[in-house]
């Protein structure tokens, strides 16, 4: 079965996650395209979605002025799977308290952004994750937390006691950055079941 993957790639550095996407659709013996998303009209024709970290300000003027938050919408509406890390979180929350990021308002969380303090901006910790056997190495960068969940949201990892995984349906969020080990199962466990794209409807 051919999957296309859409990263959105307005801006920072995206290749990491197409590589994670692949590795975890081949081990579903998927045949995985990846393309970068950077104007309006490609959103459509893709089956998954990913929105990577960065500068969630940044992201969120870029995605309004193409044209693609309006599609990112569409994507969710239609049950269609989507990963959104770090910056990415922040811009599919409801409410990230910084009136600079637009939020898109798919995911019924509240964010802090840079929550985790200056003197951990950055760190790597072993995560439990809902649903996979063994601790995902999470790496922290100037990470958000989940400040509050709505009700249909689940929780799939925490840490210091602050959610930093959550599901929603189709939407899987992660503060921290999933692409940055060799480890896809965080990109398998959002897109992928029983070898084909996961469903939601
Ligand atoms: N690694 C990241 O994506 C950091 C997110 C960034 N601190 C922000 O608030 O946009």
């Amino acid at each position: 079965m051919a999957v296309t993957a859409g990263v959105v790639a307005v801006q920072g550095d995206v290749s990491e996650h197409a590589r994670a996407i692949e590795r975890a659709g081949e081990s579903h013996g998927l045949d995985t395209t990846v393309t970068e998303i950077r104007t309006a009209g490609t959103v459509p024709d893709c089956d998954v979605l990913l929105l990577p970290g960065g500068e969630s300000t940044t992201i969120s003027r870029l995605v309004h002025r193409e044209g693609i938050a309006d599609e990112l919408r569409a994507h969710a509406a239609a049950g269609k799977p989507m990963l959104a890390t770090c910056a990415g979180l922040i811009l599919v929350s409801a409410d990230s308290g910084d009136e600079r990021v637009e939020t898109l308002d798919l995911l019924d969380v509240t964010v802090e952004r840079n929550a985790f303090g200056r003197q951990r901006e950055s760190f790597e910790a072993p995560l439990s994750v809902a649903g996979l056997d063994e601790t995902f190495p999470a790496v922290f960068i100037r990470a958000p937390a989940v400040e509050s969940v709505g009700s249909d949201v689940e929780v799939l990892a925490a840490w210091d006691g602050r959610p930093v995984a959550v599901r929603q349906g189709p939407l899987v969020g992660t503060a921290f950055h999933p692409e940055l080990t060799a480890d896809s199962r965080i990109h398998d466990l959002a897109f992928f079941d029983d070898d084909t794209v996961r469903s939601t409807v």
